[in-house]
């Protein structure tokens, strides 16, 4: 293996704050402690110095601390220079280990390098990231399971059911002079039918991670003065948008970025669907329309008291129904006579039903009852599981057709698909898209 540069970064967000580090990864560590501290580091002690620039003039003072590899977070020789949280002080600080050798590092590069020493696989290297930007306490906690391993182990289990299924399809087509046709024993079709559910499985939950990290975009939608901007603000908690009794009030799409219960939710107002009279509110018709079509659940608003619209919802999009002004039409009581999930009375006007109804978003966000064990996940990981799920699907059709060897060739490539999430398979294609979208320094 070729030497690797010694890479720096400040580690710490940008800003004042009370301290500051700047991280150096890789072989050129042990020389640029020794020269700051004056003699050689003791292992992850923390030594007390100031730390001076070339002239000799003082930068700083702070702990200089030295991981000798592998015993650091990259595996590689680490040495951390936590100075007071100055930006003007860090960039000084960097500066000096740019002198003594280092180059910059690339965003994402120190936890890349974690992965290429084999300290992290890429599922928990991206859930690092997601770990620093969640926006959410369940957020942080799903991040906190994948980076533990949840989500790579999920995966592995899955692969040595893929891998079970190749060596008895390999089998079978090695011997085939044998009596009993294993490629059609029920014993295999069984297995197949496990694997295929736990894959299936374990995509429902990437899918309810990949929600977690994104947050929710929730359209809310309805005939002009249901009471929609009504509810954006009672679930706020703030007066974002402005209501009047006036219909056709809102015109424009709102967008507010709200946390619901530990969830974070983009929350889109819009603006009320009918035959407009005027272009100004036909033009917020249409972007009204537009975001319904990207919407992960809609919230269609009804004025309780009024008769049920014609609303153009998009098919394929969850919809919950909500009947508000459930406070005029005193139809609360509806709800317990009606536990159907997709409709709820409610008041934006006096919050009654509000609690359902942030209970049902939590459960459209994944974190409803049973979602214990969430783990945080993207869309590429979303993607290769359905693929992998295609390739299966494809290998028991093959199997049922008695083509051995086209399914063991879709067996291995659901496998290969897998292998892309914790990156033992086709890694290096995607570094570069995956450690550029992290912060510098991490
Ligand atoms: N000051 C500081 N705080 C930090 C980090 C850091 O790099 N520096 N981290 C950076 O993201 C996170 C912690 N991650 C880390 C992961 C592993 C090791 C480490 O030295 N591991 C060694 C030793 C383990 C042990 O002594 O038990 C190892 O695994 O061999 C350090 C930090 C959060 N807090
Ligand atoms: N009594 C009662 N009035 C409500 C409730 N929710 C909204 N309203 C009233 O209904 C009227 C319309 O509310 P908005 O929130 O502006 O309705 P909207 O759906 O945003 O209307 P447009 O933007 O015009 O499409 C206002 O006078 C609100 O005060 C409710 O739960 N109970
Ligand atoms: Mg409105």
């Amino acid at each position: 293996m070729t030497q690797r540069e010694t890479i720096a970064a400040i580690a710490t967000a940008a800003g004042a704050a009370g301290v500051g580090i700047v991280r150096v990864s890789g072989p050129g560590c042990r020389a640029i402690a020794a020269t700051l501290l004056g003699r050689p580091p003791e292992p992850r002690h923390a030594h007390y110095l100031r730390f001076r620039d070339g002239d000799g003039e003082v930068i700083d003072d702070g702990l200089l601390i030295h991981f000798p590899a592998p015993q650091s977070y990259t595996g590689e020789d680490v040495l951390e220079l936590q100075g007071h949280g100055s930006p003007l002080l860090l960039a000084r600080l960097l500066r000096r280990c740019l002198d003594l050798g280092a180059r910059p590092a690339r965003p994402g590069e120190f936890t890349e390098r974690a992965f290429l020493e084999g300290r992290l696989d890429l599922a928990q290297a991206e859930a690092v990231a997601d770990l620093i930007s969640a926006g959410s306490e369940a957020a942080v906690r799903a991040a906190r399971r994948s980076l533990d391993g949840e989500f790579s182990r999920r995966v592995h289990a899955v692969v040595e059911g893929l891998t079970a299924l190749r060596v008895w399809v390999e089998a079978a087509l090695d011997f085939p002079e044998e009596e009993v046709d294993f490629l059609a024993a029920p014993e295999l079709r069984r297995r197949l039918h496990d694997v295929a559910a736990d894959l299936a499985a374990l995509r429902a939950a990437a899918g309810r991670g990949q929600r977690l990290v994104d947050g929710l975009h929730v359209v809310i939608a309805g005939a002009p003065n249901a009471g929609k901007s009504s509810l954006l603000n009672a679930l706020a908690g703030e007066d974002r948008a402005i209501v009047t009794d006036i219909a056709g009030t809102t015109r424009d799409v709102l967008r507010e970025r709200v946390r619901v219960d530990g969830i974070e939710l983009t929350l889109v107002d819009t603006a009320g669907l009918r035959e407009a009279p005027d272009v100004v509110e036909q033009e917020g018709i249409r972007r009204a329309r537009a975001e319904l079509a990207r919407a992960d659940l809609v919230l269609a608003v009804l004025d309780d008291q009024a008769p049920v619209p014609e609303l153009p919802l998009p098919a394929g999009v969850p919809v919950l129904w909500l009947h508000n002004k459930a406070d005029l039409s005193g139809a609360a009581a509806h709800a317990e006579r009606r536990p159907d999930g997709e409709h709820l009375w409610l008041s934006a006007r006096t919050g009654e039903g509000l609690d359902a109804l942030r209970q049902r978003l939590r459960e459209a966000a994944g974190l409803g009852e049973g979602s214990e064990g969430a783990f945080s996940a993207r869309a590429r990981h979303v993607d290769a599981l359905a693929r992998a799920d295609a390739l299966l699907a494809q290998a028991a059709a093959q199997l049922h057709h008695g083509a051995g060897e086209l399914a063991a060739e879709e067996l291995r490539r659901a496998q290969d698909a897998l292998g892309e999430i914790t990156g033992t398979v086709d890694a290096d294609a995607l570094l570069g898209r995956i450690f550029g979208d992290f912060c510098i320094g991490k």
